[in-house]
């Protein structure tokens, strides 16, 4: 019980409501997913705090109170993998890892990780390590060179991967430095709008216009988020941007998906005709990779004065590393989280996570903001940007400190049936874990399976 105030309290914080406790009742076991971490804290309170911003933008818009929430422990532990838990007609979708993606010793005695589940990551790895595609080639290359400078040569050309760094050496590190000095979420004004005015409704974001600009997990999650409280939500991609299949399909509950190749010009055209009537738009690209593209922050607002507009980037807006790509997997490794675990678990390899938390939590932390800075929208208008990070939520989980777990049993798929929800859809039956939480006594819900890519039109399902 102590243990499930502590979580209600992690939430007041991070919602910056201190009495949140007269109404959010938390349930079920403190820990339910094992680690050396309080993964289950930042799930269940990354989660609750989507839903209270789903509450407050409920009550800007029907003048009410802010509602009660209710959330289970066990259900936001399995939110949190909900990637792992999808069924398509009975089977698990096949896995994300490429074989070269993962963990290497190198000369030094140390480890580095490599990310290569992208074709283009993939070939620049092999390419720039003079290997073949072979994950016993790679290993007897790597075992020749130290870590720290094939790391900065892989980050310099742009490629994905980390060196294991114990917990003490990335405090020490300027890019951690400069990641502890931003706000988990941060939420800034844009420019000028007038207070906007929502329809009075049931559902918290019904109506409500969100392009969702994103891939992967973090940001595919804040979309997903947003659909499951009604939002409108398009996803748009391009046919040229690689993805993963199973991802796809688990983070697009809800959302329809469109095709528009910005570098073409009638494709660009169409999505500023979007943004022109759009509440929000989400972007989880290489920082600053759409400002070249024209679709910035502070062109969008321009475009679109009272855009909700949100940024989701790997290592944050500052520092060495702020303009990396990323991965959670990869956070997890150069923060020390992977050799503190393996420390503690006694492994003579990295141990990461026993969830993409760092994906998940950023996503929900992602919908908090922006269902936030849409009741801001009402009541005192303005255009806003919020920014959120992998690697500013590892920190979060970093600060909760060690809370050694490993010893809980690992939920099974069996173990969350009571969480899970079927639809047919393009790709099959799909069996998935519903949206956690309540809202004025209300579960989030899809009204709509994943939609194969490209197949959607680029315009909104409703006119206004
Ligand atoms: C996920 C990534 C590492 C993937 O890297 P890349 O595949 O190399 O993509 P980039 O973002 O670097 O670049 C994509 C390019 O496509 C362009 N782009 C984007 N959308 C479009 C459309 N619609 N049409 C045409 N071109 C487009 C964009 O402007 C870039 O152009 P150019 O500028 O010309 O290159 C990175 O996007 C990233 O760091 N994102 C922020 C953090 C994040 O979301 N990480 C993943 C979370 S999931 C996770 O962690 C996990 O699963 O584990």
């Amino acid at each position: 019980m102590a243990q499930v105030v502590k979580i209600v309290d992690e939430v007041a914080s991070l919602v910056g409501e201190p009495d949140i406790a007269d109404r959010l009742t938390v349930t079920g076991p403190a820990d339910v997913l094992p680690s050396l971490y309080r993964v289950t804290t930042v799930a269940t309170a990354s989660v609750a705090a989507a839903a209270v911003g789903a509450g407050r933008l409920l009550a800007a818009r029907t003048g009410g109170g802010p509602p009660d929430i209710t959330l289970d422990t066990r259900h936001a532990g399995a939110a949190f993998r909900s990637e792992r838990h999808l069924r398509i007609d009975g089977k698990a979708p096949p896995g994300p890892w490429d074989p070269i993606s993962g963990y290497y010793p190198t000369a030094d005695g140390r480890w580095i990780q490599l990310h290569c589940n992208f074709p283009h990551h993939c070939n620049g790895v092999l390419d720039l390590l003079g290997a073949p595609n072979d994950r016993a080639a790679v290993e007897r290359v790597i075992r020749r060179v130290d870590a720290a400078p094939l790391e900065l040569e892989l980050q310099a050309m742009g490629l994905c991967a980390s060196m294991a760094r114990a917990e003490p050496e990335w405090a020490e590190h300027r890019q951690a430095g400069a990641v502890a000095d931003l706000p988990l979420i941060e939420v800034s004004r844009l420019g000028d709008a007038p207070p906007a005015r929502f329809a009075p409704t049931e559902t918290p974001a019904a109506g409500l216009r969100v392009l969702d600009l994103t891939r992967v997990i973090a940001g595919p999650i804040a979309g997903r988020t947003l659909a499951a409280y009604g939002a409108d939500v398009l996803r748009v991609g391009a046919a040229h941007l690689p993805e993963v299949h199973g991802l796809l399909v688990d983070t697009g509950f809800g959302k329809r998906n469109a095709f528009l190749n910005l570098r073409v010009a009638a494709d660009a055209r169409r999505l500023r005709e979007l943004i022109a009537s759009a509440d929000v738009l989400l972007q989880a690209y290489r920082p600053s990779a759409l400002d070249r593209l024209g679709f910035g922050p502070d062109a969008v607002a321009r475009m679109r004065p009272g855009i909700v507009y949100a940024s989701i980037s790997a290592y944050g807006r500052q520092g060495p590393w702020s303009g990396l790509r990323g991965f959670d997997s990869l956070v997890q490794t150069a923060s020390g989280i992977v050799l503190a675990t393996a420390e503690a678990a006694g492994a003579s390899s990295p141990v990461p996570l026993p969830a993409q938390a760092l994906d998940h939590g950023t996503g929900y932390l992602a919908a908090f903001g922006v269902l936030d800075a849409l009741a801001r929208r009402v009541h005192e208008g303005g255009s806003w940007h919020v920014r959120v990070s992998l690697a500013r939520t590892g920190r979060w989980l970093q600060d909760l400190g060690h809370h050694d777990t490993l010893d809980l049993p690992d939920p099974t798929a069996d173990d969350v049936d009571d969480y899970r929800s079927c639809l047919s859809s393009e790709f099959g039956e799909l069996s998935y874990i519903r949206p956690a939480a309540t809202v004025a006594g209300v579960a989030p819900r899809w009204l709509s399976a994943p939609a194969p890519l490209g197949t959607s039109q680029a315009v909104w399902s409703a006119p206004r």
